[in-house]
């Protein structure tokens, strides 16, 4: 879904999670009107082996997908925009100016966060306090231990259909638990770029709708929300724009007027398409 803006003050509208994190003591991010990544001539070479090569391309506010088979280089593109790894050449602009991240705290203080394939949780810490991993930093308002269970609890109900413990040791709750939490530590951040690399991979279909509906009135405020994903039933469902990758270039960029799951097929993997 694409941004929408309110007639009368021209704001970028504000988003359930953001009513939800601010109306509990979270800080609100200070950031302009609208927000633009550009990534040109991105190329990332691990010894032999090009795992990107060249690719160029623009996200705006909306929901744009990455999409590739298995090690076609979505994973490669969404580390250099987390900063965990450098890319062998090319250049990043955010709203228009170079940023060359070269740690995830970087990015994170950019306004970027990620949610990654595999699933990190600290499992000794409660689920509380996994949430708020990392949260404090000089640039940003601490928020009052007593005000952070308040803001787990409601995060997670925007996410989770069934309450999680928020003081048990997140490492003894369920993988699609361990997920959400994930999400919400992501989340709580209220990051104008939201990058999720198959982050919903563990919950099952009734779980995974919750978040998607979550997901698409954040970006329809406004931020911008980079999804990974396999399944194609879902990247029709909530890309704004495809990405194709293939063998670490960039195939081609649907809008979604174009989206349909034949053409997403075709552009991934010919071959298998004719056999089709
Ligand atoms: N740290 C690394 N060292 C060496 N090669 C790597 C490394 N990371 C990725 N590659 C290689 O780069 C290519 C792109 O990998 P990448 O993980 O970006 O693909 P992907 O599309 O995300 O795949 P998947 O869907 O399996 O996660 C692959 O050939 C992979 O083996």
């Amino acid at each position: 879904m694409l941004a929408t803006t309110h007639p009368q003050s021209g704001m970028v509208a504000t988003s359930r999670i953001h009513r939800v994190v601010t109306g509990n003591g979270g800080a609100a991010p200070s950031r302009g009107d609208t927000v633009e990544l550009t990534v040109s001539h991105l190329t990332k070479r691990y010894g032999e082996t090009l795992a990107l090569s060249d690719a160029s391309v623009t996200f705006k506010p909306g929901i744009h997908t990455i999409l590739g088979e298995n090690g076609s280089g979505k994973s490669t593109m969404l580390k250099i925009l987390s900063g965990v790894v450098s890319p062998s050449e090319g250049t990043i602009a955010l709203n228009g100016r170079a940023i060359s991240p070269r740690t995830p705290h970087d990015m994170h203080e950019l306004g970027l966060s990620t949610v990654f394939q595999e699933v990190l949780i600290a499992p000794h810490r409660t689920v509380v306090e996994n949430i708020f991993l990392g949260y404090d930093g000089p640039l940003r308002r601490r928020i009052e231990k007593s005000a952070r269970a308040p803001l787990a609890q409601a995060l997670l109900a925007e996410i989770s259909r069934f309450p999680i413990p928020l003081s048990a040791p997140a490492g003894e709750l369920p993988l699609a638990s361990q997920q959400l939490i994930v999400l919400a530590r992501a989340l709580v951040r209220l990051p104008s770029i939201l990058l999720l690399d198959e982050a919903t991979a563990a919950l099952d279909y009734a779980d995974r709708d919750l978040v998607f509906d979550a997901i698409e009135n954040y970006a329809a405020a406004g931020n911008i929300v980079i999804f990974i994903s396999h399944r194609l039933e879902e990247v029709r469902r909530l890309s704004d724009r495809v990405t194709v990758l293939r063998s670490g270039h960039i195939v081609e960029t649907l809008e979604r007027d174009g989206i349909t799951a034949e053409r997403l097929l075709k552009l991934m993997a010919p071959e298998a398409a004719i056999h089709a």
